[in-house]
């Protein structure tokens, strides 16, 4: 068996997700290194968020490895690889209470938990979540009732959250998803700051929309009906015929500068 590569974040060989009879993920080999952020993209049912499950250590592949940070998923404790990842996405957004203040929000995640009750945070925790808050523009909404916000303001919160811990790597699921253009630019725009700092951690963005791919992000996984039509570098994967094959549409896409633009 060869040995190990510990430069890679995600490393998935032949990987297989079956339920019920149904291919979530078929066959699918992938890997990401410690400097590349990828998007995965894929129509609705394609299989992405069961492949940030499997790359996030919350899922067991059916057949194949799947190794996360240097860890063999099966053959070791995912409570502990997941302190190691950042993870924002609907489904954990749903779990923080409206009524939780947005500092703690973030500050919890050090804690692995959402809620503030009786943990002590450590003051360079504080401080932590106070400069993630200003870097994605919602320092000055700390003291407020998370439930009080607007989508954009949240979806900026929970990756705050998510990089809390210095996460060795970022997995945001659709994370644009609901923001009206003026929120989504911003966000985009903050995410290529994040993509472009060399000190941040590997990146995966899953989205359904190619406007939604921020400046920065260097690879791309095109999914559909569980299976790779394409990955590779952004430049030569994201084309026109490739995309029309993932979307099952003749679409046309577009370039201008770093952004893209699909349409039918
Ligand atoms: N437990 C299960 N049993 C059977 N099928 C399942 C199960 N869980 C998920 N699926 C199916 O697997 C497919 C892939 O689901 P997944 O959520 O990974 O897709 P997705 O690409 O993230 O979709 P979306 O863009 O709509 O969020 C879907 O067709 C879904 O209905």
């Amino acid at each position: 068996m060869p040995a190990a590569n510990d430069d890679l974040v995600i490393d998935l060989d032949g990987v297989g997700v079956t339920r019920s009879g149904a291919h979530l993920l078929r066959d699918l080999t992938w890997q990401v290194e410690l400097d590349e952020r990828w998007v995965v993209l894929g129509p609705n049912g394609a299989g992405k968020t069961t492949l940030l499950n499997i790359a996030g250590a919350r899922l067991y592949p059916s057949t194949g490895t799947a190794r996360v940070l240097g860890e063999r998923l099966g053959r070791t404790d995912v409570n502990e690889l997941r302190t190691r990842i950042g993870l924002s996405s609907a489904a954990l957004a749903e779990r923080i209470p409206g009524d939780e203040i947005v500092h703690n929000v973030v500050v919890t995640a050090s804690w692995g938990v959402v809620g503030r009750w009786r943990e002590r945070y450590e003051s360079i925790d504080e401080v932590r979540a106070r400069a993630l808050l200003d870097q994605f523009g919602v320092a000055g909404l700390a003291d407020r009732a998370y439930g009080t916000l607007s989508e954009g303001e949240r979806k900026r919160v929970q990756i705050a959250r998510a990089l809390m811990t210095d996460p060795e790597l970022l997995m945001l699921d659709e994370p644009a998803a609901g923001l009206d253009l003026g929120a989504r630019e911003d966000l985009v725009n903050r995410l290529a700051e994040l993509a472009y700092d060399p000190d941040a951690p590997a990146i995966v963005l899953v989205t359904h929309h190619v406007e939604e791919i921020p400046p920065g992000f260097t690879h791309a996984l095109l999914l559909r009906e569980g299976g790779v039509v394409a990955q590779g570098l952004i430049g030569t994967v994201l084309t026109s015929d490739n995309l029309s094959k993932t979307f099952g549409l003749p679409l046309k896409l577009e370039r201008s500068g770093e952004r893209f633009i699909a349409f039918s």
